[in-house]
């Protein structure tokens, strides 16, 4: 069985809780407890793969709460980074936030970076929109993330499909992350033996 660990990271108010909620439960409940960390766990089968899946839903990030954010950073192996399409504010947020997982989590091999999700959430506030779709599209063109708008408030379907996408994603990062450590270990393995033998060879 695999174990996947996410984090939502995001404004306060931002709706990381509903977009959750939402994939776990397929419901939306209009208020959530926003002053704790909460651990969600779940059982999941995808594309015939049995995963317990646990989310990471830490209480809110300012701007400048780089500690805050430090914690799922490390431990995450995937993210969600949500905003709200009617607050610009939170939009900046969530660029900060997709730079600092960068600047941390960035592996040292090209093609092998942690797997990231930008939403942009409360589609159905389009008529008081501070954010362009086009913004969040680019933002997470520039960060090589992956981007949808979703309403928590009134859809399952894109948020199911987001999350399924980026566990996916997150389960090829795992596997590619375990090929490179088990290549890594037999080339030093293969370079032991051959400073042992080869070394004997010569005295021979
Ligand atoms: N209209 C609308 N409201 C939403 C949507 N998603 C969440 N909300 C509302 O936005 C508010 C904040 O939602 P939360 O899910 O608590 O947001 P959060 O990002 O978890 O907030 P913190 O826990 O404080 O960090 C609540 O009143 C929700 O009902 C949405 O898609 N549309």
């Amino acid at each position: 069985m695999n174990d996947i660990k996410l984090a939502l990271l995001g404004s306060q108010g931002a709706g990381k809780s509903a977009v959750l909620v939402r994939f776990l439960t397929r419901r939306f409940i209009g208020e959530y407890a926003s002053n704790t960390n909460s651990l969600y766990h779940k059982r999941l089968s995808i594309d015939g793969r049995q995963l317990n899946l646990e989310v990471f839903d830490p209480c809110s990030q300012s701007s400048e709460a780089r500690c805050i954010l430090e914690e799922p950073v490390d431990w995450a192996d995937g993210f969600v980074v949500v905003y709200n399409i009617s607050d610009r504010t939170s939009f900046i947020n969530a660029k900060n936030i997709l730079r600092q997982i960068r600047e941390t989590r960035m592996d040292n091999c090209k093609g092998s970076e942690v797997p990231v999700c930008l939403v942009g959430n409360k589609q159905d506030l389009c008529h008081v929109r501070e954010v362009r779709e086009d913004e969040g599209r680019c933002l997470a063109q520039e960060n090589r993330c992956h981007f949808q708008e979703v309403s928590a408030a009134e859809s399952y379907q894109d948020i199911a499909n987001l999350f399924t996408q980026l566990i996916r994603q997150v389960m090829d990062h795992l596997k590619y992350r375990a090929d490179r450590r088990r290549y890594s270990g037999s080339k030093s393995m293969a370079k032991l033996i051959n400073n042992v033998f080869g070394k004997r060879r010569k005295s021979v």
